[in-house]
């Protein structure tokens, strides 16, 4: 059942209180320079070389913040959790014109040959045949459809809702067929398209209780960023992620920009928000903590293309008559700004967002954070993100912490009901690499 919370008028001046008596702040580490290293001592008698990276934003990385043993069991955690393919994150609901008379439930389970409630590439083109044209569509260009408009949440592989939704997206459905259906040939798409999938990759997540049930790594961090432990402690699960060769993320932000309607983490405490449910989701990570699980053999740097630049842009230029796109991690991993070698139990700090020179909190996202994931060549890759959530909003962060922290301790949020629900889907496989390597000849 979701968590509907709403207080009362003592619990609000409980909250009230504790505020005014401890107005809690968002602090920065000072990067000073690049090449600058501090010595930190984020256990009692134990201290960590703490490097500067970047200034802007602050990147850090911290070599043996976790220890190899500390690695090795959060790997094997998220092995027996089960990794699942990464989704991007715009996530659907069922809303009014889904209820199609084709587009539904019993067509979509007569497509799923396999029945893993999920229509595979080869499951797809069939089932999308009364639309004109796709079943005469290659391959490749099939799949280009599937990106560009029918998956929702870029997992390779369309689920009931996505499928139900088709109705509502036909009309851009149409139009792309006008654009496309004779193959693509505008150099600007071909290179956008070379890249592959945005992100190519395995994950799960674990709850703090699973990974850390002793809080050492916790009060590491606490340590480290010098944030209030609640905010630590009330931040996002853990998510694991593995890759193997050919494996990668492009350069994204880890956080949204900021809008006037409710971050993910904090949406359950405003059920009476009739429009909450149809949002996609807004990330709002102050922080990034990633630590590097294994060493790589031979690439799966993390790269950060505008750290430290004079100006941001990701536009696709050309030049000596060569598209570069900036975000493409695949082919320009080496043009980033700051590149980062994976090596087991380092870890990579940095701020996604300004600090609001006014309140002290969580200010606009710094687009010069951009980064991502370099393709793994040889070896594999293992990552896991710790972020450090907080809502823009000061007073429902507190209302968040102390629902967390103080009344809800055995009851699941809805984010953690999300996770676990996602940790039980059935496993699925990669969509090959295949279909990248034909957009690649036909460049
Ligand atoms: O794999 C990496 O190095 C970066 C991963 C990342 O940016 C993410 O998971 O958000
Ligand atoms: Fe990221």
């Amino acid at each position: 059942e979701k968590a509907v919370v709403s207080f009362t008028e003592e619990q609000v001046q409980t909250i009230h209180r504790f505020q005014a008596e401890k107005r809690m702040r968002l602090v920065k580490l000072d990067p000073v320079e690049v090449g600058h290293v501090r010595l930190m001592e984020l256990e009692p008698g134990k201290f960590f070389y703490v490097k500067t990276a970047a200034t802007n934003p602050g990147i850090f990385l911290i070599p043996d913040f976790l220890s190899h043993e500390e690695c090795e069991r959060i790997k094997s955690l998220a092995i027996k959790a089960g990794m699942r393919v990464s989704r991007t994150i715009y996530k659907l609901h069922f809303q009014e014109g889904m209820n199609d008379t084709f587009y539904n439930k019993e067509t979509f389970e007569a497509f799923d040959k396999n029945g893993d409630s999920f229509l595979n590439m080869s499951e797809a083109q069939p089932a999308l045949s009364k639309i004109e044209g796709v079943s005469s569509l290659t391959h490749s260009l099939f799949a280009c459809l599937l990106d560009d408009i029918l998956d929702a949440d870029s997992d390779r592989w369309l689920n009931l809702l996505e499928f139900q939704r088709i109705p509502l997206v036909m009309k851009n459905v149409e139009k792309w067929m006008l654009k496309y259906k004779g193959g693509i040939t505008d150099p600007y798409e071909l290179k956008r398209r070379a890249k592959g999938l945005d992100r190519n990759s395995k994950q799960t997540w674990l709850s703090r209780q699973t990974y850390d049930e002793s809080q050492t790594i916790t009060n590491r961090v606490i340590a480290l960023t010098g944030l209030h432990p609640d905010i630590v402690k009330t931040s996002e699960q853990l998510q694991v992620v593995h890759y193997t060769p050919g494996g990668h993320y492009h350069s994204h932000h880890d956080s949204s920009d900021i809008y006037n309607y409710s971050c993910s983490h904090t949406r359950h405490l405003f059920p009476s928000d009739p429009k909450s449910h149809l949002r996609e989701d807004r990330l709002c990570r102050f922080m990034t903590i990633l630590y590097f699980l294994a060493d790589t053999e031979q690439g799966g740097e993390t790269a950060f293309p505008a750290a430290d630049n004079a100006t941001f842009s990701t536009t696709i230029y050309l030049k000596n008559n060569t598209w570069i796109d900036p975000s493409d991690l695949t082919n320009h991993c080496k043009d980033a700004n700051l590149v980062v070698k994976p090596r087991k139990g380092t870890a990579v700090m940095w701020y996604n967002h300004y600090l609001d020179p006014e309140t002290e909190w969580l200010g606009d996202k710094n687009l010069f954070s951009l980064h991502g994931g370099c393709d793994v060549i040889k070896g594999e890759k293992w990552i896991a993100n710790n972020w450090i959530t907080v809502d823009n909003n000061y007073d429902v962060q507190m209302k968040f912490h102390y629902q967390q922290l103080y009344e809800l301790k055995e009851t699941k949020t809805e984010e953690v009901e999300t996770t676990l629900q996602e940790n039980e889907k059935t496993d699925q496989e990669i969509r090959s690499p295949e279909i990248i390597e034909t957009i690649r000849d036909e460049l």
